[in-house]
């Protein structure tokens, strides 16, 4: 498919760049990847969109990524990434799998009515934490709400830096205050539970444009049309909007760092307990249950860092026990093959 556009309008930073020699500019050509099929991506480049078949000496890759390609479109380096995120696969508890490549900021949409969840919240920022991304709080459905002072206080009280802005996702100069987040060449992503108003936003956000982003046309294996949803759509403001299906049901990927980072108040108060490995249940000179108790803590935070810990543990735990069990399994199926070639061989 012949296209015409820039690598700036495609999402790329000097942080790509720096990852080229000079060998590679005469040689290779930039692409990102826009789609991410069973058996292809589809890479766009700058005057074309081109697909890339998958293979098993191609590294795993997504949606979002920046890779390197031959002057005839054959695979050659993918770029160091940005930031990542991944999820465990559906379906079992064991397997990662790879959602989204290279987004600047994370959208984590929450709405102000009885769905508001500040732990929901937390969750997500120890998802962006840990895949590097920069997030930014969206807290829609502002026009249901009778005073939402006091609930955008408690989310920007999670982080003292954190971006929080209110909107009514239907209204687009209610969203102005989010063109700062939306700037050219910057890669932006939404997450957040069912019915919060991702959509609603996504399509104010994208605006006219929306009309550009038919699915894209592919033949499946058995020769029939298909069209697939495009995941990457491009903003007025020259943002870059990467929407695929898995970013919509996120689960918690071992993230401890991530869960630590978020709850970065929690852990300098465990520094200051008298016991190195305190559990803050009800051991002497506990400095976290002490902040619960003048109020400087909330007893729905230390649960929530708890729970999230726990559950990321839980994620990173199958992860390592189905990468053993793919060893021990290995080991064995080599240890038969010698053992029947030592067989025939009349040992
Ligand atoms: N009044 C009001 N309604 C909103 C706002 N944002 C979304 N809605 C409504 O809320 C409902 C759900 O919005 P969606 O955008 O479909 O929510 P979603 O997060 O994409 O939901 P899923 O597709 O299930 O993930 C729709 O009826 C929207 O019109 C808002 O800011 N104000
Ligand atoms: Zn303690």
């Amino acid at each position: 498919m012949n296209t015409n556009i820039s690598l700036q309008q495609l999402g790329w930073q000097s942080f790509y760049q720096q990852q080229l020699s000079l060998e590679d500019f005469e040689e290779l050509q930039c692409g990102r990847i826009v789609a991410h099929h069973r058996s292809e991506y589809i890479v766009q480049l700058e005057q074309q969109q081109i697909k890339l078949p998958i293979t098993a000496n191609l590294p795993t890759m997504t949606v979002g990524d920046w890779l390197l390609l031959s002057a005839e479109y054959s695979f050659s380096r993918l770029l160091e990434r940005k930031s990542l995120i991944s999820r465990k696969a559906a379906g079992t508890k064991v397997n990662e799998q790879f959602i989204a490549a290279n987004i600047d900021s994370l959208f984590i949409v929450s709405s102000l009515n009885q769905d508001f969840s500040l732990s929901r919240i937390e969750r997500y920022l120890a998802l962006a934490h840990q895949a590097q991304i920069t997030p930014v709080i969206i807290l829609t459905k502002m026009d249901l709400c009778d005073d939402a002072t006091p609930l955008i206080a408690q989310v920007q009280a999670l982080e003292p830096y954190l971006a929080v802005e209110a909107v009514n996702g239907l209204d687009e100069n209610s969203c102005a205050a989010l063109r700062a987040y939306c700037r050219s060449g910057n890669t932006v992503s939404v997450v957040g539970s069912s019915g919060v108003g991702k959509s609603t936003l996504i399509n104010t956000l994208l605006g006219e444009s929306t009309q550009a982003t038919a699915g894209i046309r592919e033949d499946d294996a058995k020769g029939r049309h298909t069209t697939t949803a495009r995941s990457i759509h491009f903003m007025p403001s020259g943002a870059i909007l990467l929407d695929t299906p898995g970013m919509r049901e996120l689960q918690l990927p071992a993230c401890e760092s991530g869960v630590k980072q978020t709850f970065a108040d929690i852990e300098a108060l465990a520094y200051q307990c008298r016991f190195s490995d305190c559990q803050h249940e009800n051991e002497p000179g506990c400095a976290v249950i002490k902040a619960i108790n003048q109020g400087d803590l909330d007893t729905r935070r230390l649960d929530n860092y708890r729970k999230l810990l726990r559950e990321q543990a839980h994620n990173a735990d199958s992860l390592q026990q189905k990468r053993a069990k793919d060893k021990a399994l290995s080991k064995m199926y080599r240890q038969v093959q010698t053992g029947t070639r030592q067989q025939k061989k009349g040992f």
